[in-house]
């Protein structure tokens, strides 16, 4: 079978029999976890196909790999092959903290525009959870993946550039509200109409494709009225405006409350709801990741910015079992372009141990193979992950919380995954 590229044509991807994946092993636990997903996929192909498809991988380097052999930490050939080839999968790469070189990562989703960071959070049976009923919380994250303070435009106090900066803020904008000026390094937070819009789009279109109750813009708007209070009022606007008979939004509760009262706008909710209507509502960002654990079920998919959704995709994560479990795509659904990767870091304290739970990244490849149209071997993987699971054949993170489990290393639960398929 000949290679061939994956393409788009009105918003349609082309998907040969036969497709060229880019993908990218990773730092620190990265090229374990990669072994043992790559050979998941490869086996779900197959026993889903018989032969008559296959992923046809392409190597590319970022992060440590990249800069030992080429002197560059994101080579510019590896955002070609993501540019040429669309869809691409990776595994986790490290960030130092304090200085040194900004995200790769973030740096992927940037120059590559994949605005929407989809984090899909759900309970498989058995799975050990600090909460009582996880099986409640089973929601969709969307964050916005190209703004926000993730821009990285901030300037280090002492640093060339930070006088200025303080110097436009203090005497050109009359700010009078830092508090110790002349200590202060300064960020910058863009939040724009257009970022906020994409998003939400595309945040309501997988609401109604998969027929979810409902969509919550998560935000700190009380405290950042101008950045993360316009996208709730951007986000609200746009629901109305583009998909204004298949939503009712709590800004035309507000409006039908202030005009006729509570009773009347409860009404108009409840008729909205009756008829299949997707509530779209918001909550501020401190309140959501409290009512995430006493109240999931009130929520299903959710769109909010950059920083809100790394923490939420945490904390959520946390709920159905831990970071090795929780998958994630970056997606473009204008170019197609998509990087599909785990939700979780290098955990470089077990890098080479062959001992973390390579399930994030299996699920991203399974969201992956969703996103290529091949839902059958996706759904081999789900069958065989439920099946370890079941099994009680685990990796360390599962292993110390589950009665009677069996501790497998990195590549065991890989193979284990294949054999529950
Ligand atoms: N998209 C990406 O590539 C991302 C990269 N990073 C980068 O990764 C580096 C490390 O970040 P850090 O904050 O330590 O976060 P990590 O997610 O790498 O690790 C934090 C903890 O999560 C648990 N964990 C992580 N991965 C797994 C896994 N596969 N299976 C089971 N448990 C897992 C471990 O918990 P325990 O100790 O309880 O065993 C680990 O100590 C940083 O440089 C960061 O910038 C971070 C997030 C995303
Ligand atoms: O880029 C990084 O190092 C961290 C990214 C991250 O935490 C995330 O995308 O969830
Ligand atoms: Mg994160």
């Amino acid at each position: 079978m000949s290679e061939q590229k994956i393409t788009i044509q009105d918003g349609e991807l082309n998907v040969p029999n036969t497709p060229v994946i880019p993908f990218i092993e990773g730092d620190g636990t990265g090229p374990d976890i990669w072994s043992a997903s790559q050979k998941v996929l490869d086996n779900a192909v197959e026993k889903a196909y018989g032969g008559a498809k296959k992923l046809a991988w392409k190597e590319v380097l970022a992060g440590q790999k990249a800069f030992d052999q080429t002197g560059e930490w994101l080579p510019q050939a590896t955002l070609d092959a993501f540019n040429e080839y669309l869809v691409g999968i990776k595994g986790p790469l490290t960030t130092p903290v304090g200085g040194g070189i900004r995200s790769l990562n973030v740096a992927l989703r940037q120059k590559l525009d994949l605005y929407a960071c989809i984090r899909p959070v759900r309970w498989f049976d058995g799975v050990p959870s600090p909460v009582k009923r996880p099986e409640l919380c089973n929601m969709v994250i969307f964050r916005e993946n190209t703004e926000d303070v993730y821009a990285g435009i901030e300037w280090m106090h002492g640093e060339e550039g930070t006088q200025k900066v303080k110097d436009f803020l203090i005497k050109e904008m009359g700010v009078d509200k830092i508090r110790f000026p002349e200590t202060a390094s300064f960020g910058i937070k863009p939040i724009s109409k257009e970022g906020t819009e994409r998003l939400v789009r595309s945040a309501l279109e997988y609401t109604i494709k998969q027929g979810r109750p409902s969509l919550t813009l998560v935000h700190k708007g009380n405290i950042m009225k101008f950045t993360e209070g316009a996208f709730k009022n951007w986000g609200y606007e746009l629901a109305e405006r583009e998909y204004g008979d298949k939503v009712f939004t709590w800004a035309q509760y507000d409006r039908i409350a202030e005009k006729d009262g509570k009773d009347a706008a409860n009404k108009a909710q409840a008729d909205a709801e009756a008829a299949g209507k997707i509530i779209v509502k918001d909550v501020i960002a401190d309140a959501f990741l409290q009512q995430i654990l006493t109240r999931p079920a009130e929520y299903s998919v959710i769109a909010t910015m950059n920083l809100n959704g790394d923490y939420v995709s945490d904390a959520l994560a946390a709920i159905v079992g831990g970071i090795g479990i929780a998958p994630g795509a970056n997606i473009n659904y204008v170019t197609g372009r998509a990087i599909f990767e785990a939700t979780h870091g290098t955990a470089p304290k077990y890098a080479g141990l062959d001992k973390v739970n390579p399930g994030s990244v299996i699920l991203s490849g399974a969201m992956m193979l969703e996103h290529l149209g091949w839902q059958e071997a996706a759904d081999l993987i789900y069958k065989g992950l439920s099946g370890a699971i079941g099994a009680k054949r685990v990796t360390y993170d599962f292993e110390r919380l589950m009665e009677g489990a069996t501790l497998l290393k990195t590549s065991e639960f890989g193979a284990e995954v294949s054999k529950h398929m």
